[in-house]
């Protein structure tokens, strides 16, 4: 047991090395995966549009701004319950650190799929953040831990009784879009976009030039020009125009 969990007071056997752990949550170990700080969702879906690749999770936002994460998915896919039984949180234990957890419970907003002691337990645990298809209670904890969370909405009922872990490290799909464990996901204030594995390398390189289009364009701006003259010049519309189908 490391000293990080020891100091948490973690049941030992809990993943704490970051390149063991990412490994584990995927495809991808940290030396093939590089983490920009600087790229938002909105570079990195546009980047996804101009090779024709979904990616952009619609109708799952922030719970408070601020707050942005980039790391390998490990995917849980929850399932109703008709009897007592059911319960939240069970895959926990097994989370790698660095991780995203991406919780999928069909976009079911009446009960939860998420709460406080959950957010106590992967903040302690180094996970990254937890994005859900679905809904999620006890914000206040989240909040004052500074532990990211992107869903669908809030609200107080538990999942207790109501759902179960259906599947974890499987693909999901959400809005149309498939995610496989260990692709990557990267959310800010805008919401959340997955990035295939072997396409992020790729993707980062689009969305950075993207990013410096951007910026020539608010430049030249500045520098006399109108704005029309400086989205021509620069071809901004398009930017994310589709080029290479795939
Ligand atoms: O029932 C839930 O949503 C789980 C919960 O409150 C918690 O983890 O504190
Ligand atoms: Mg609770």
């Amino acid at each position: 047991m490391s000293d990080t969990a020891a100091g948490s007071g973690l049941a030992a056997g809990h993943a704490t090395d970051r390149s063991a752990a990412l490994a584990a949550a995927g495809r991808l170990t940290d030396e093939a995966f590089e983490t920009p700080t600087e790229l938002s969702t909105a570079s990195i879906s546009d980047a996804l549009d101009s090779l024709g690749l979904p990616g952009s999770l619609h109708g799952i936002g922030a719970l408070r701004r601020g707050g942005r994460i980039v790391g390998p998915v490990f995917t849980v896919t929850y399932e109703p319950v008709d009897a007592t039984g059911g319960t939240v949180g069970d895959f926990l234990d097994d989370v790698p650190v660095g991780a995203v957890i991406l919780i999928d419970n069909a976009g079911r907003t009446d009960c939860t799929v998420w709460g406080g002691i959950m957010s106590e337990v992967a903040h302690d645990r180094g996970v990254a953040g937890t994005v859900i298809n679905g809904t999620c209670r006890d914000v206040a904890v989240a909040t004052a831990l500074g532990y990211p969370i992107w869903s669908v909405s809030r609200f107080m009922r538990t999942g207790k009784d109501r759902v179960r872990v259906a599947a974890v490290q499987t693909s999901v799909t959400i809005d149309q879009v498939v995610v496989r464990p260990g692709d990557i996901l990267v959310a800010d204030d805008d919401g959340a976009v997955v990035v295939p594995a072997a396409r992020w390398d790729e993707i980062v390189d689009i969305a950075r030039h993207i990013d410096r289009v951007e910026e020539a364009i608010v430049e030249t701006v500045r520098s006399g020009a109108t704005l029309a003259e400086a989205r021509a010049r620069h071809g901004y519309h398009a930017l994310q125009t589709r080029k290479d189908p795939s």
